[in-house]
Parts: C-alpha cells; sequence; structure tokens
C-alpha cells in the first residue's frame, strides 16, 4: 500500500494564485521521500494539504488507503509534522515536552514514559535533558522537535526543510536521526529540502516540481538515469575564454550541444568515449588554450538544472 497518493491536485489561493496545477505523486510506506523544487514551487501548499491544514480545489489525496478529505480526524491521529518553526516549548525541558505531548494524543502516562526512554536512548538525547531546550542550539533544538514528534508513534512523518541553516555536522547528525526514523521505527517521512546533495544522500524517492506540477519523480539513480548524458567537460583558464571557445566547438560539433558552466564548456554526448577524443584533437589542431578535457557524469544538481529550466522554454 503506499503511504500517500495525490492525484490531480489543484489549489488556488483567494488572491488567484494557481499553487498547485494538477499535481501527482506516490509515496510508498516506510520510504524517505523528498519534495524538491524552487521557491514558489507550491511545497508548502502541499505540505499544508497533507497535513489537513488546507482542502484542495480538485483531485484526490488517500494516505495510506483513507480519503484525506473523509477521513482528516484518522488521517490526524497517525500523522506528524515538524514545520520550521519549532513546537516545542522552550521553557520546558525536553522530557516535560514529551510527556505533555503524550498527554494531548493520550498516551497513558506508563506507555509514555517507556516511548520517552526509547527515542532519548535511540536518538542519543541523554546529554539534552537536563536544561531548559531554550539553552540549546537551532540545530539541536529542531533535533528535540522531531523526537517530540516522534512520541504520538506516527505513521507517517512531515518534514519541511528540516536541515535549513544548519552546519554539514548538523546536517549529517540529522540524517542519520531520519533514517533511524525509517529503518527501526517504520515511519515514512516525507520532508522538503533546498538542497540536492541532501536528497540525492537520504531519500528512496525525489520528487521534483515545479509551478505547482510534478516535473519528476523517481529514485537518486533513476533521475540521474532519466537525463542520463554524460557532457565532455573542457575547463578554461577563465569564463571568457570559454565563452570564446563556444561558438568554435559548436561549428565543429553541431550534434553535442554545448553549455557554458562557469569557466568550462559542457559538451552532452552518448559516445563520450569516441567524443572525448575528437574533442581533444580539434582543440589542439585549432590551438585553443585549455586547461583540462573529462568526461563528466550528470550530478543531481545537473538533472535539477536541466529539468527546471527546460520546462522554462
Ligand atoms: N496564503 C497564501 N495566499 C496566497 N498565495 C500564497 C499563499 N501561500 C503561498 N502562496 C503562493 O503560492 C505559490 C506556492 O507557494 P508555496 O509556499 O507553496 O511554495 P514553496 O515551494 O513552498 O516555496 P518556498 O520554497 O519558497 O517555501 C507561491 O506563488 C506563493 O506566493
Amino acid at each position: 500500500m503506499y503511504a500517500i497518493e495525490v492525484h490531480n491536485v489543484q489549489k488556488s489561493y483567494k488572491n488567484g494564485v494557481q499553487a498547485l496545477n494538477g499535481l501527482n505523486l506516490t509515496v510508498k510506506t516506510g520510504e524517505i521521500f523528498s519534495l524538491l523544487g524552487q521557491n514558489g514551487a507550491g511545497k508548502s501548499t502541499l505540505i499544508s494539504i497533507l497535513t489537513t491544514y488546507l482542502k484542495p480545489n480538485t483531485g484526490k489525496i488517500t494516505m495510506l488507503g483513507k480519503d484525506i478529505l473523509k477521513d482528516s480526524g484518522e488521517i490526524r491521529s497517525y500523522i506528524a509534522c515538524v514545520a520550521q518553526r519549532t513546537s516545542i516549548d522552550t521553557h520546558l525541558s525536553l522530557e516535560e515536552n514529551m510527556m505533555f505531548q503524550a498527554r494531548l494524543y493520550k498516551i497513558p502516562k506508563n506507555e509514555a514514559r517507556k516511548r520517552m526512554s526509547t527515542l532519548i536512548d535511540e536518538f542519543e538525547l541523554g546529554q539534552y535533558l537536563k536544561y531548559p531546550v531554550s539553552s540549546y542550539s537551532g540545530g539541536i533544538k529542531r533535533r528535540l522537535d522531531i523526537a517530540l514528534n516522534m512520541m504520538s508513534n506516527p505513521k507517517i512523518l512531515f518534514l519541511d526543510e528540516p536541515t535549513v541553516g544548519m552546519d554539514i555536522q548538523s546536517r549529517m547528525t540529522m540524517w542519520k536521526m531520519m533514517r533511524k526514523i525509517r529503518d527501526d521505527f517504520g515511519t515514512t517521512i516525507f520532508l522538503t529540502t533546498h538542497y540536492l546533495e541532501e536528497a540525492d544522500n537520504l531519500s528512496d524517492t525525489i520528487c521534483i516540481m515545479k509551478d505547482g506540477k510534478e516535473i519528476v519523480q523517481g529514485s537518486p539513480f533513476e533521475l540521474r538515469t532519466y537525463t542520463r548524458q554524460d557532457a565532455i567537460k573542457v575547463q578554461f583558464s577563465n569564463k571568457e575564454n570559454a565563452k570564446i571557445a563556444i561558438p568554435l566547438l559548436s561549428k565543429d560539433f553541431t550534434q553535442l550541444t554545448c553549455t557554458l558552466q562557469n569557466d568550462s564548456i559542457l559538451m552532452d554526448t552518448t559516445s563520450s568515449e569516441s567524443d572525448l577524443i575528437k574533442v581533444n584533437k580539434f582543440l589542439l589542431k585549432s590551438q585553443i588554450s585549455f586547461q583540462g578535457i573529462e568526461i563528466a557524469e550528470p550530478t543531481l544538481e545537473d538533472v535539477f538544472l536541466r529539468l527546471t529550466e527546460k520546462k522554462e522554454d
């Protein structure tokens, strides 16, 4: 069964902005699903709909087989959402916050205590128990907030840009926590992020959206192979030299699309090895001075840029 199925969802705001425009996506049970998109793509609107704060205008959404409009009360009992603004009471300790959360979900005290100690052990939060939450940094507060939201044992956990503004060390600790949530608790994670590296590292499935619609959905590997195209990367000493060389290369290699990327030219190719030799020969013969030449495999960033730029045509 899918954790989430979104079919042809439209949402416009009162000011006429069409935030979602026929969106489709599916999230498998027990996976980490990342939603990527530029500012204004509609990610927050979708999270608000999936967490039942907003209603779609049209379309159908089911979560764990339940209809989001008909069964919203039941759905709320098995989801949790960590928004960008922490929901944790910073004047209380982590334990006090957790026990309070348990009361909101009517979890019996004994059971709540057991669950709290499991979560504290699993996420190595013991060192943060003594002091009020206000004394901790933003990154740690974010982790505490996630632990707090795990008290209700959600089947689906929504995380809106969980690592925004964090340094790489804190981000990696957060990634470890998310993997544990998936692997040890079996919780499906639906997250939004602007960091391609994060989506690549962490996700089982990525959906890239633009202008309220999905452009592509698949595993990080599938996405790279979706636009699978190696490129010959020719590096120059500066951008000006690369700009001068672009028309020369384009003229001789009409079948390869050339694009400027900083001080390099990328030439899309399907036969990278033979084209590398041809381009290298051409550069030497034409006495075009360059710094290096190599076969570059696409990164997720290339895929993202290619897909989001293509639709702007
Ligand atoms: N409450 C609102 N009223 C009117 N328009 C809104 C409202 N919330 C969002 N929008 C508009 O809907 C579109 C989608 O916004 P949304 O916040 O869902 O995108 P996003 O992908 O989450 O962007 P970001 O990454 O910047 O948070 C944007 O054009 C935005 O200006």
